[in-house]
């Protein structure tokens, strides 16, 4: 398997992406008419996001090729594609669509070598999923848990705490994030973490935030009631306590990405030093304060600082005042930093972070997808004081604005 081969051609591949995913899904349609049904064709919008999903997946392996931790990535992946269904046959069958589509997407740039490296990548990316699958099955694990809703909390229009008890036991670590469907939008899967460290009782939260023409996040907000059974997906994610006992940390949540932060801060003891701040568009999105409360109440070390934009100025601002309560903050050089929330936001705070001490590798966040605009250049000292990053907001109105 030659990686600069695999790339250079998936760079071309990369350019004309819109027309290779057509190609590929009606190259697979056409010749396996019996996988249509792994996927959610009765949502044409949703159908669209696929394909940006597609190759955030496969932007994401052409970037770790050479990464120790993507065989880990792989099994994971597996483990997780168990939800489909997916055989060893269907594999086979998508493998054949992308090399099909990926050959004509690339056009004069494709070869006799192209071809055979990405076959090659291909058979061996898939090996290592199918193991992922296996291992898991060999475990008695279920390819995904039904779980009935047990307790909801509404908070505004936009926003639901579900408490779920799993059919079956779920294993998993603070921090770590499962896919979740509604049974009746088949197909449509959509991460969410576990607002919770592992209970005695197997129930967990999720926090969800209903997103513009979101399908299932509008469904959950809006329809969803207690007796409900959901499935839930094979746990997953490293955004996992890693830091000594003795060394400080901060935690840095904005909007529901509470939801792992809180999972974490529920296994610290009472010892920890540790700050946290909680971002949100506007203070009735600070949802959850009894949680923090209680957390207050149980860890006299935790420092807790709520951001939210002055009254009357665009959310965009609680992320300018979090970037200045970081800054007037000392200490960054022995903090671990766990950060949780909106892509963009996570990529601008850790890329500024570094400058005001934290080295890179101490710096927790879950694996994105990418936002299309590379990863910003981490800033020196001079240059962040000098010319503070702007928050820049890709999308400023893809949420709903609470009436
Ligand atoms: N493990 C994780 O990292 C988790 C991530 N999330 C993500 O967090 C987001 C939660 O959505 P909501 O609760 O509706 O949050 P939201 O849209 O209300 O945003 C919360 C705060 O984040 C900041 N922000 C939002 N978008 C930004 C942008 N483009 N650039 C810079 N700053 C921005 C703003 O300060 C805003 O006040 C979703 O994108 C979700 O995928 C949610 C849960 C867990």
């Amino acid at each position: 398997m030659d990686p600069d081969i695999l790339r250079s051609s998936f760079a071309v591949v990369e350019r004309r992406a819109e027309f290779a995913v057509k190609y590929f899904y009606s190259h697979l349609f056409r010749h396996h008419p019996d996988v249509r049904g792994l996927f959610p064709l009765d949502f044409p919008e949703d159908m669209e996001r696929q394909r940006d999903r597609l190759f955030a997946a496969l932007t994401h392996v052409m970037e770790r090729l050479e990464d120790p931790k993507l065989p880990g990535y792989l099994r994971e992946l597996g483990r997780d594609h168990r939800k489909y269904l997916a055989q060893p046959d269907h594999y086979a069958a998508v493998g054949a669509s992308l090399i099909a589509a990926f050959a004509v997407a690339a056009g004069s740039a494709w070869s006799a070598e192209a071809e055979k490296a990405w076959g090659e990548a291909y058979g061996a990316i898939t090996n290592v999923m199918l193991q992922g699958a296996w291992e898991s099955q060999h475990e008695g694990e279920p390819p995904w848990w039904d779980a009935e809703v047990t307790a909801r909390t509404r908070y505004g229009d936009d926003l639901v705490v579900l408490t779920l008890r799993p059919h079956q036991r779920l294993r998993y670590s603070a921090g770590q994030y499962v896919s979740l469907n509604a049974p009746h939008l088949p197909g449509i899967w959509r991460p969410y973490s576990l607002a919770n460290a592992p209970r005695v009782d197997h129930t967990v939260d999720l926090h969800i935030s209903r997103v513009e023409n979101g399908v299932l996040s509008t469904a959950l907000v809006r329809e969803t009631r207690e007796g409900d059974v959901l499935r839930l997906g094979a746990p997953g994610g490293g955004l996992i306590m890693r830091t000594p006992r003795e060394q400080p940390l901060t935690f840095i949540a904005a909007g529901t990405g509470w939801a792992p932060v809180k999972a974490l801060l529920q296994q610290l003891d009472a010892t920890r030093e540790a700050r946290l701040f909680l971002v949100a568009r506007d203070t009735s999105y600070l949802y959850d304060r009894d949680a923090v409360e209680r957390l207050q109440a149980r860890l006299p070390r935790l420092a807790v600082t709520f951001i939210t934009p002055a009254p009357g100025r665009p959310k965009a601002q609680a992320t300018e005042r979090l970037l200045t309560a970081l800054g007037n903050r000392a200490g960054w050089t022995l903090h671990d930093v766990y950060l949780a929330g909106p892509p963009k936001l996570v990529e601008e705070i850790s890329a500024t972070l570094p400058a005001l001490g934290t080295p890179p590798e101490r710096i927790f966040h879950d694996v994105l997808p990418p936002t299309g605009q590379g990863h910003p250049r981490p800033l020196g000292t001079a240059e962040w004081l000098l010319n503070r990053p702007q928050p820049a907001w890709h999308n400023p109105s893809s949420r709903t604005p609470q009436t």
